[in-house]
């Protein structure tokens, strides 16, 4: 199978004046469609920084990043962003909720932004929707604002309107930071079935070893760098929390 996410010799440096962080360096991996990936590792070994490079958000500054086929680095900043809302759904740490809409407006306008992106315009899927909705329990909350909402209310709504695309790829950044453990399951569920059942490709980094395990393959990271590699057991385990 061709791999849907290549990183080769990924490198990041941040620089701000004289002070330098290598963020990234040397990264290596391979991601097959409909594989379910999680990331691991410490506070600070660089897995928000792989999330943004892997997700054109930010630029290598060495290597490269290959998605479906294609170099970022040969790519257009317009066509990068193209492929962006095309191809990936972001669940980010901050939510990243539009103050002024409702829950349904952000979902809205993310599939509207997708659209913006795709070949061919894609009518929102409401089926789907309310499908994520009752599974997140945001059914009844989808006609609040982001300040009605608790944090782990806002994170799920972020997580109905990265799914409800269907983006072949989902990149997720600690997507059960907020949630109590009903609630992290369902998450951890949801993505796991968007891989087995919808051969999406799932990304998630994670501070949480015993959420890692519903992932196929547990990649962890240590000063920037992959430094193990191991199957998941394709299910959450949750002994400690
Ligand atoms: N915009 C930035 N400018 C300068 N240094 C940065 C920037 N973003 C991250 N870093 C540094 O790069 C390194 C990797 O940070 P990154 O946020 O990728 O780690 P992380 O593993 O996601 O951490 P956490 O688990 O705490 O979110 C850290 O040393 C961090 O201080």
């Amino acid at each position: 199978m061709t791999p849907i996410i290549v990183a080769q010799n990924l490198g990041k440096t941040y620089r701000s004046g004289k002070l330098e962080v290598n963020a990234l360096h040397g990264v290596n991996f391979a991601i097959e469609p409909g594989e379910f990936v999680a990331i691991v590792g410490p506070s600070g070994s660089g897995k928000s920084t792989l999330f943004y490079v892997l997700g054109g958000l930010t630029n290598a500054t060495s290597g490269s990043v290959t998605i479906a086929g294609t170099d970022f680095a040969k790519l257009s900043d317009a066509e990068r962003t193209k492929m962006r809302r095309a191809r990936i759904g972001f669940i980010f740490q901050r939510f990243n909720l539009l103050p002024t809409l409702s829950a349904l407006g952000n979902i809205e306008i993310a599939h509207d932004i997708a659209n913006l992106g795709a070949e061919t315009k894609k009518p929102l899927d409401h089926e789907l929707l309310a499908h994520l909705s009752e599974k997140l329990g945001i059914a009844g909350r989808l006609d609040h604002r982001p300040n009605e909402l608790s944090g782990g209310e806002q994170q799920r709504v972020a997580i109905a309107r990265a799914l409800v695309t269907r983006p072949s790829i989902v990149l997720a950044d600690e997507p059960t930071g907020n949630l109590d453990t009903k609630n992290s399951d369902a998450v951890l569920e949801m993505l796991r079935d968007a891989s087995r059942e919808l051969n999406q490709t799932v990304l998630m980094i994670t501070h949480n070893p015993e959420a890692a395990q519903i992932a196929d393959r547990i990649l962890t990271m240590r000063d920037g760098q992959l430094v193990r590699e191991e199957k998941g057991a394709g299910r959450a385990l949750h002994t400690t929390y």
